[in-house]
């Protein structure tokens, strides 16, 4: 740091949200450039441009149920005729209730009434195909996602027929039957235009603008894309980072473990949790409890890797072997407290190696403060800067009595259910930053406020509302 820079931890003790404000900040000079990717790559990234619909969603009218197009006017006149028909059998059954032998003459009055109760039967039209125009007076067998014949206006069910099944001979190559007809039921014949027919465009207007730059790519997002007829698309490259473990007695899962020693554990959550960020972990490395191995391995790596963010675990408390902290102090990266537990140590900046500046976050040791920091200080910057999935924040009543901590925000963890349709929330583990398992059990992050009082501070009752954070 020359002279002419700011104090890069100027404000003594920080508030969460002053932290949070100054890790945010310090992407301000990070710029993703666009690159076009192949839809199969584009799942989770962020949308570099505009994307203006060049068909519409969908891109015909089509049916919506397995069953017959038809003119809603036919089903009127067909309901009309059967209201007719019945009006006219209870007429002739009064008149002939004075004489015998009349029941046989109502049958054959309503008989004479029923060829107007079908429709006559043109070509199927299966999925994929380009019907003819719907002849009126007619009925079309038509599959779900066929295209709506011309002048059909409703599409009924092949349940709502009588009998409720498609006849044998759709499918096969034989053409219509002479003299096939489809027989509706009394629910089909109140159809109203436009009922099961998909309108063109009634998903998304051709020329519409489908999605606008910055949108993260969720599973949904890249099916429009597909279903638009894109096979690439510009995103933005990902976020590289830079990650260090620090810390003599750190060694790597899979190294067997010596006295005093124990294996990293931060390297792993870390990457973890910026890779559902979409963001690509360029190197990931262990460094000793020596400043001169940190420096060097930073000049060799901001060269080769070219880092946007560098993130270090470890080093940064007050012991006498503080890696990151006795590095780096006078590079433009600054080191306090934040009013939080865990996560109480912190340290942020640009710092300055090989002659460029880059972003620098220094999270505490502790497995659970690292845990704690990527979700408090890093993932809502990487969201709200480089589009990765925020998390929501929602109220949830305590399960059981417990005593916050004065004067400092305190992350426990917990797990969520619900009681009378209430989210209820009970604790998991101890506050202590090590119980990395019992956290590893937990479902949400519980947002404890600074308590009030003089020390201790005054319990929050079962039943107090408290915030939470949904983890995955
Ligand atoms: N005298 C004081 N001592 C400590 C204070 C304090 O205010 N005064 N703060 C405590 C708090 S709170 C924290 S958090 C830690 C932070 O310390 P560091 O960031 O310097 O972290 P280390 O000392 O290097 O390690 C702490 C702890 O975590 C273990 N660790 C470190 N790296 C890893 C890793 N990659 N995977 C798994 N576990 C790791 C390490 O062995 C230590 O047990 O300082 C307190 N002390
Ligand atoms: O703040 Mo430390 O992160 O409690 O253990």
């Amino acid at each position: 740091m020359t002279t002419a820079d700011p104090d890069p931890w100027p404000d003594g003790s920080r508030t969460v949200a002053q932290h949070a404000a100054a890790v945010l900040a310090l992407l301000d000079d990070v710029v993703l450039d666009a690159r076009t990717v192949s839809l199969a790559e584009a799942g989770g990234r962020v949308l570099a441009e505009d994307v203006v619909a060049t068909v519409a969603l969908p891109p015909f009218a089509n049916a919506q149920m397995d069953g017959y197009a038809v003119r809603v006017a036919d089903l009127a006149a067909i309901a009309a005729d059967r209201a007719a028909a019945t009006a006219a059998a209870a007429t002739a059954a009064a008149a002939d209730g004075a004489a015998t032998g009349a029941a046989g003459a109502a049958g054959t009055a309503a008989a004479d009434r029923a060829p107007a109760d079908v429709l006559p039967l043109t070509a199927a039209v299966p999925a994929g195909a380009a019907p003819a125009a719907l002849a009126p007076g007619t009925a079309a067998p038509i599959m779900t996602g066929a295209m709506i014949p011309a002048g059909a206006d409703a599409v009924v069910p092949v349940e709502e027929t009588d009998p409720p099944r498609f006849p044998d001979w759709i499918g096969d190559d034989g053409g219509v039957p002479a003299g096939a007809t489809v027989r509706f039921t009394a629910a089909a014949t109140t159809t109203t235009a436009g009922r099961f027919v998909r309108p063109v465009g009634s998903d998304l207007p051709r020329g519409a603008t489908a999605m606008t730059a910055g949108t993260r790519l969720t599973p949904a997002a890249v099916g429009v894309l597909a279903a638009l007829g894109r096979a690439d698309v510009p995103v933005r490259r990902p976020l590289r980072v830079l990650l260090y473990s620090t810390g003599s007695e750190v060694v790597p899962p899979g190294a067997t473990l010596r006295p005093g020693q124990i294996h990293d554990a931060n390297s792993a959550i870390l990457r973890a949790g910026l890779t559902a960020c979409g963001v690509e972990v360029v190197t990931a490395r262990l460094v000793a409890d020596a400043p001169t191995a940190l420096l060097g391995a930073l000049e060799a790596d901001a060269r080769d890797a070219a880092p946007d963010v560098v993130i270090s675990s470890g080093g940064i408390s007050r012991g006498a072997f503080e890696v990151v902290k006795q590095a780096l102090g006078r590079r433009g990266v600054g080191f306090g407290p934040v009013a939080m537990q865990p996560g109480g140590p912190q340290g942020a900046g640009l710092l300055d190696v090989g002659g460029t500046r880059i972003p620098f976050l220094a999270f505490p040791g502790n497995p659970v403060s690292t845990l704690v920091s990527m979700e408090m200080f890093l993932r809502p910057a990487l969201a709200a800067r480089f589009g990765a999935p925020p998390r929501p924040r929602f109220p949830a009543r305590l399960a059981n009595p417990v005593t916050p901590l004065p004067g400092r925000e305190q992350i426990r963890r917990g797990r969520l259910t619900t009681t009378d349709g209430e989210p209820v929330v009970r604790l998991v583990g101890g506050p202590g930053s090590h119980l990395l398992h019992a956290a590893a059990t937990a479902d949400v992050l519980v947002h404890l406020p600074a308590g009030s009082g003089s020390p201790p501070a005054d319990p929050l009752p079962a039943g107090a509302l408290v915030t939470v954070t949904p983890l995955d």
